[in-house]
């Protein structure tokens, strides 16, 4: 099927827009790759500190045989169910690295932060934060400068993203992305979240609410709804940065172990010293990017992508927008219904087909490129196949042509909607983000007297106080970045859901986020500019008309010009965002973070330098920029 029109128009204006960052970002990789396999540039004491601890014969390969040297950056830690599996990962991938004559070292560890535990907490407001932190602590990790290929450890919300940036940043180090899988299905996410709602209306005791979330959150392996993290594993899958169909299968099973193995192996062979070199700055190209908003759109994934796919890109020399992401949403239809989307978990969207068979449908449908690196070399498509054991070897199979289940999974022949439901709204109140894939039609335009509060717990105090029982806008102020580092306020989700359940029409509008897993109530989010940037938001007072306009694609305060004129910038005292629980450590964060709508983000986007590397043969000068994709390919082909 010929690639769709608007997908080919907003790839060829990311290319466009992105010509001169792009083109310094290979310069900068082109240049870390001519220096060769990285130990060829330490002097005989570094390298001899680099692998002091090594088995003599693992040292001896390094030394004398010049075998590649495969680096894992990983987030293990206790306190994400999803990432407690990876504390047995490295000693399987340094077996398996070793059984082909190569060798692994832990390089570093990454911190990550569990959403879930801090959620509604003070922690939050580091959480966003914590994204760049990754990609700092995966640079120092990668910064012995010892490895020829990279095994990156991570799911959850920031963590993927934050790795993924930092990869970025030694772009030459071929990189592969090892998931741990979700935990078995508990209860229902649904009764998880109805029995928050009884407990919201004092109709639940505690007891009962707790109960509920260790039924949902009762063993190893990520939460089973659809949120930020297993929006991470359908875009690695969707990247070519997984094994195929690695994300969803269990942890402590064979076919884990197995892929982690075959993951390990597999980085071995995409060193330049294992013949298949694909360096991941050359596998995150423009096509790739297009791509990964594609998959997020057909999959109702989380709102956090609007700002981590455009770090991610912008780690990679690629700049996008939300004019991007709102015009591909317009003709990608939404193929899976997983909670909050619907009611199944990722269990049952992996057994109806799972992430391979959506890459499938929309390399079918021309939605997304094939034309694209991966791991695997050249060509999405070789990701549409799924992973089975063949005794204690991976072995990976054609996807069934049919979905086990349509009311979960779908072909792009019979979507559940024409359109992803991740749309961009705009007006006098600055861009914001919604997702409306799980918001009723008859919500998704809501008119009504704004009423502004400046933390969650003024929010949860008026609600309590039996306030909020009527129409209304909640306008939660001072949540972007620069004011208290952006967290989710997701823990208003319970409150505002009864009451849009009790008829009331209801809806957010915030410079804050919301988690992954949020998705009834209708919520304008990432308002940018944030209100401490000078954003309109600051212009909002109680009483105010403000339409949220899910339909229209519009965000307004229906205020008289003059009035609105006329308005002072609303203040408030953040002094105790600002302490207390580390925040005095993110002050930097604060001070530096870039708007919402270019990923928060603290880093700038690669500079131009000049490059060294000469033309290479076969083409006139400047038919081929030196080190861009195109030459890459062609050395490849050589
Ligand atoms: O973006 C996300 O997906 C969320 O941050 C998620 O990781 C977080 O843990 C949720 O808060 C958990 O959802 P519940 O709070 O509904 O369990
Ligand atoms: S999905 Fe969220 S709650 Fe679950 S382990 Fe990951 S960060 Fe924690």
């Amino acid at each position: 099927m010929a690639l769709h029109p608007v997908v080919e128009q907003v790839t060829n204006r990311i290319i466009k827009r992105s010509r001169p960052s792009r083109q310094a970002y290979l310069a900068h990789l082109d240049a870390a790759r001519v220096k060769g396999v990285q130990r060829s540039v330490l002097a005989c004491t570094n390298l001899a500190h680099g692998f002091a601890a090594f088995p003599a014969n693992d040292k001896l390969k390094l030394r004398e045989y010049k075998q590649p040297s495969v680096a894992i950056v990983s987030s293990y830690n206790d306190m994400l169910s999803a990432h407690q599996p990876f504390e047995a990962y490295p000693k399987v991938i340094k077996d398996a690295v070793r059984e082909v004559g190569a060798v692994a070292q832990f390089a570093g560890g990454v911190p990550a932060m569990c959403d879930g535990v801090t959620q509604g907490q003070p922690g939050m407001e580091l959480s966003l934060f914590s994204r760049d932190a990754i990609a700092m602590s995966t640079a120092i990790a990668l910064s012995h400068n010892m490895f020829d290929a990279s095994l990156y450890l991570g799911i959850c919300d920031k963590i993927v993203p934050g790795l993924l940036i930092g990869a970025l940043h030694f772009g030459h180090i071929p990189g592969i992305f090892v998931p741990g899988g979700p935990m078995a299905t508990g209860i229902s996410n649904k009764e998880k979240a109805s029995i928050r709602q009884r407990y919201a209306k004092g109709e639940a005791t505690r007891e009962e609410l707790m109960e509920g979330e260790a039924k949902a959150y009762h063993g190893a392996g990520t939460c089973t709804f659809y949120g930020t993290a297993n929006s991470n594993q359908m875009l690695m899958e969707m990247m070519g940065l997984h094994l195929p169909g690695a994300a969803f299968v269990h942890p402590d099973t064979p076919l884990r172990e197995a892929l982690t193995r075959a993951a390990a192996q597999h980085a071995v062979k995409i060193s330049q010293q294992g013949g298949e070199y694909m360096p991941i700055g050359h596998i995150v190209d423009e096509k790739c990017i297009v791509n990964a908003i594609a998959a997020l759109h057909a999959t109702g994934g989380s709102t956090n992508h609007t700002l981590h796919l455009v770090a991610i890109a912008r780690a990679a020399g690629i700049i996008i927008d939300w004019n991007d992401f709102d015009e591909l949403s317009k003709v990608i239809p939404l193929l899976t219904r997983v909670y909050p989307n619907g009611d199944a978990d990722v269990n049952y969207f992996q057994a109806a087909g799972g992430p391979t068979f959506v890459i499938r449908e929309l390399l079918d449908a021309g939605l997304v490129h094939d034309d694209v690196n991966t791991i695997l070399g050249r060509g999405l498509r070789n990701h549409c196949k799924e992973p089975f054991l063949d005794g204690d070897t991976v072995v990976w199979r054609d996807l069934p042509e049919q979905s086990g289940d349509e009311s979960v999974l779908r072909k792009h022949t019979n979507p559940f909607s024409d359109n992803g439901g991740l749309i961009l709204v705009q007006g006098n109140l600055g861009r914001a983000v919604m997702k409306i894939s799980a918001v009723k039609k008859d919500h998704h335009v809501v008119e009504a007297p704004a009423l502004t509060f400046d933390s969650q717990e003024d929010f949860m105090h008026a609600y309590k106080a039996g306030k909020l029982n009527r129409d209304f806008v909640a306008v939660i102020r001072f949540q972007g970045p620069r004011a208290n580092g952006m967290p989710e306020l997701h823990a208003l989700t319970p409150a505002l859901a009864n009451l849009q359940d009790s008829g009331f029409h209801v809806a957010m509008v915030t410079d804050g986020r919301m988690s992954g897993a949020s998705g009834k109530v209708p919520a304008a989010i990432h308002v940018s500019p944030e209100i401490l940037a000078g954003g309109p938001l600051g212009l909002v007072r109680d009483g105010d008309i403000i339409r949220v306009d899910a339909t229209a694609g519009t965000l307004e305060a229906l205020v008289p010009q003059d009035v609105w004129a006329a308005r002072k910038m609303a203040t408030a005292d953040l002094s105790s965002n600002h302490i207390g629980m580390g925040r005095e450590l993110f002050d930097v964060f604060r001070k530096s973070v870039s708007a919402a709508e270019e990923g928060a983000a603290h880093f700038p986007l690669p500079s131009p330098i000049e490059t060294t590397v000469p033309l290479h043969e076969g083409t006139d000068s400047g038919e081929i920029m030196p080190g861009s994709d195109e030459d890459f390919l062609f050395r490849k082909s050589k």
